[in-house]
């Protein structure tokens, strides 16, 4: 169990942050720290980052990020999507991303890597299997938990997207392929408002039974707060959907992301959570909705709140956050990264200083 957030521990937390040594901790974790409390981070953002950016970027570039971010520590990017180019040019190139001979040399170095692709339908899948083996051991598959983002987002109902999916989940279970299911708007939906919690354990249980090993539930607009996240974790419980078997995939349009992860991983028992270098993002389908929340932000509240993690380097994790926010001429949605920034130029002059003086 995780000790709760009580404000001694937050007064601590914040008085550490004016010198955040605490940061050294995110280094490599021995095995015997391996332990159930540990956090996995999921990176989403080669593919939910990128997929609203309006420029064309090149596979270069993609390949880069994921690359960078593996040699951050990363272990689970999810690295592009087969769904139609119609609907979302940028991810067109997800087939020559995951063919890249770097990216094989990064499965070769790090046998622990997971590059899991969204797929909508079986087409998408079909196109995977088209390419050479053992590109990915995972794909991910998505719900809606209301019916007006389930006709915006992939053109049919809820319960169409659920039997669409029943060939995908077959095919993958035959082909050895890892099934992660996403539930979409769980906590509010752009075009139908509230969404009731046991519509979202609904469609969670379903997906769970079809065979997903890990069920994201997406606060898509990003309007989730604790109390929120109660509601939609205690009923899939009541539908038999464990924590465990959950993640959590914040969205930060109202600055509540990491009030609500804190909540999930040190109140509820959720041992996942998603998230995008430098919050790059934004759901194409989802009008007005932010990036997802930023991973160096989760990783700097988690380790300032002594909940391991499984990322190795995080400040080279910063300054991939800088880096790709300068390739894509945007500003670093990340606050932590901003904030390492301007440690590091700090430091970085008070050497020079000292230097002059010698
Ligand atoms: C599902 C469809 C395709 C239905 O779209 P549709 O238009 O109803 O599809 P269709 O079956 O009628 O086919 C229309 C055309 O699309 C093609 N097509 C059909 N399927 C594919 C495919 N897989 N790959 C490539 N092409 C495909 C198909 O071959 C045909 O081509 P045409 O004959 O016109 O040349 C469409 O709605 C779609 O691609 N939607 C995806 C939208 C999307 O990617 N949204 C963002 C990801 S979800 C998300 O971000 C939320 C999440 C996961 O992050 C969690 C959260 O925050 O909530």
């Amino acid at each position: 169990m995780h000790r709760a957030i009580t404000p001694r521990s937050l007064r601590a937390q914040l008085a550490r942050a004016h010198a955040p040594q605490h940061l050294a901790q995110l280094r490599p974790l021995s095995s015997s720290s391996l332990d159930s409390r540990r956090v996995k981070v999921v990176e989403v953002g080669p593919r939910d980052g990128l997929q609203n950016e309006k420029a064309v970027i090149s596979t270069d570039v993609k390949v880069e990020l994921i690359e960078r971010l593996v040699k951050g520590g990363l272990r689970c990017v999810e690295s592009g999507s087969f769904v139609s180019p119609k609907w979302v040019p940028q991810m067109a190139s997800t087939a020559d991303v995951l063919q890249s001979s770097r990216l094989s040399a990064l499965r070769s170095t790090h046998k622990d890597l997971s590059l899991p692709v969204l797929v909508p339908n079986i087409k998408g899948l079909d196109s995977l299997l088209a390419l050479p083996p053992n590109l990915t051991d995972e794909i991910a598959v998505f719900v809606s938990a209301s019916e007006g983002f389930s006709r915006a987002n992939l053109n049919c109902s809820v319960a169409e997207s659920l039997s669409r999916l029943e060939p995908v989940f077959r095919t993958a279970r035959d082909r050895g392929l890892k099934v992660r299911g996403y539930v979409s708007v769980v906590l509010g939906c752009p075009f139908d408002g509230r969404v009731e919690p046991q519509q979202v354990a609904h469609v969670a249980k379903a997906l769970r039974d079809l065979g997903a090993y890990e069920v994201s539930l997406g606060d898509t607009i990003g309007v989730g707060v604790p109390r929120g996240w109660d509601e939609v974790v205690g009923a899939c419980e009541q539908q038999g959907v464990p924590a465990r078997q959950l993640a959590a995939h914040c969205h930060d349009t109202y600055g509540t992301a990491l009030a609500s992860i804190l909540h999930c991983v040190s109140q509820l028992g959720i041992r996942t959570v998603d998230s995008s270098i430098a919050a790059l993002g934004g759901c194409p389908y989802s009008p007005g909705a932010t990036g997802n929340v930023a991973t160096e932000d989760v990783l700097y509240a988690l380790s300032a709140s002594e909940i391991p993690t499984t990322v190795l380097a995080f400040d080279e994790l910063c300054q991939v956050g800088e880096w790709i926010s300068a390739e894509l001429g945007r500003e670093n949605g990340s606050r932590v990264g901003k904030a390492m920034k301007g440690r590091r130029e700090r430091d970085a002059a008070k050497r020079e200083k000292q230097k002059a003086k010698l």
